[in-house]
């Protein structure tokens, strides 16, 4: 007689958690296929504990997505008032966490999905031509309108390792499930940390196993966010646009179908690879879609980068209270 399998031990929410927990009203939405769970809060109240955030992400027992979302009014929390006295404009805050419920400082997709939560809830307005100020954990961040998508000003980026490092064009030494050899890899933070890992050819963009993290030496302190990116050949087409292909295995989540702050921190990557005359404008294909990325000086006399892509609504509910 075959044994039963063991049921896998993933925490589940709501009535499967038996924990009590208040009715939740939610938004589901995605950016290229990064999807989240976002609620409106703007008290900052609703529960966000890990084993919470885990079940609700949980695609199996829960609602299932990639992270989960609160909007909660800048005034309400401390990190947020803080911001508020940078800029008065950030009323919102965007509380991030990752789907087995750790904290991260930056979501790009998310930041676009967030604020076309916020004006399909009626609690902001983006005119067009506009800027919208949005409070994170890294910062502000500016949101505009860009085609039928956003634009979100992720603000500078910055090598993780030590120049000596980096002027090798590696800080890290990266093993793949997949691939033979440990690959070289420049580690970029957009906020939070990514790991930047350039491939030959399509064909080991395809073979690299992300189900496992891939194993960085030195090991991150935080952890990272590991991207494997291969240029495109050319690496700039005729309309002047860097172009490069990329998969992510995303901190705290596992493979995702797209990375808005991993498809900066390739693009920063695989420019500083390229070498001087590289663009400022680069398309990131992911494996659910496509991302812009451009390079641009900020007001702070910094070089910052902009993300742009879509976002979409897919549903609202509720989850049940515990039964
Ligand atoms: N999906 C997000 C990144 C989440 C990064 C998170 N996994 C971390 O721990 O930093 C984005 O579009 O930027």
């Amino acid at each position: 007689m075959t044994e039963t399998p063991a049921p896998t031990e993933n925490p589940p929410v709501g009535h499967a958690a038996g924990v009590r927990s208040p009715t939740l009203a939610f938004t589901k939405g995605h950016g290229t296929g990064n999807d989240f769970v976002l609620t409106l809060d703007p008290g900052g109240e609703s529960r966000t504990d890990a084993v919470f955030v885990a079940g609700l992400c949980d695609r199996h027992r829960g609602i299932g997505a990639d992270g989960f979302i609160r909007a909660v009014r800048s005034s309400s929390l401390t990190e947020g008032k803080a911001l508020l006295q940078s800029d008065p404009r950030a009323e919102w805050f965007m509380d991030y966490r990752n789907s087995d419920g750790s904290v991260a400082q930056m979501c790009g997709n998310g930041v676009r999905v967030f604020t076309h939560f916020l004006l399909a809830q009626g609690v902001a307005e983006l005119p067009e031509g506009g800027e919208l100020a949005i409070g994170t954990r890294s910062g502000i961040k500016y949101v505009t309108r860009s085609g039928d998508g956003y634009a979100v000003d992720m603000g500078p980026w910055e090598f993780i390792f030590p120049d000596t490092a980096v002027a090798r064009g590696t800080d890290s030494l990266v093993d793949i499930l997949g691939l033979d050899v440990d690959r070289p890899a420049l580690s970029v933070s957009m906020g939070n940390p990514h790991t930047v890992v350039a491939l030959a050819e399509l064909a080991e963009l395809h073979a690299a196993e992300l189900h496992r993290a891939p194993i960085v030496q030195p090991t991150p302190p935080e952890g990272t966010n590991v991207e494997v990116v291969v240029p495109s050949d050319p690496l700039v087409g005729d309309d002047g646009v860097g172009r490069l292909a990329m998969r992510v295995h995303e901190r705290g989540v596992g493979e995702t179908l797209s990375c808005g702050s991993g498809a900066c921190a390739a693009a920063v990557a695989t420019r500083f690879w390229a070498g001087a005359g590289a663009p400022d404008r680069w398309l990131v294909g992911v494996p659910g879609g496509e991302v812009g990325v451009r390079f641009f000086p900020g007001p702070d006399g910094l070089e910052h980068v902009e993300l742009s892509g879509p976002a979409v609504l897919v549903a609202e509910g509720a989850l049940l209270p515990a039964g």
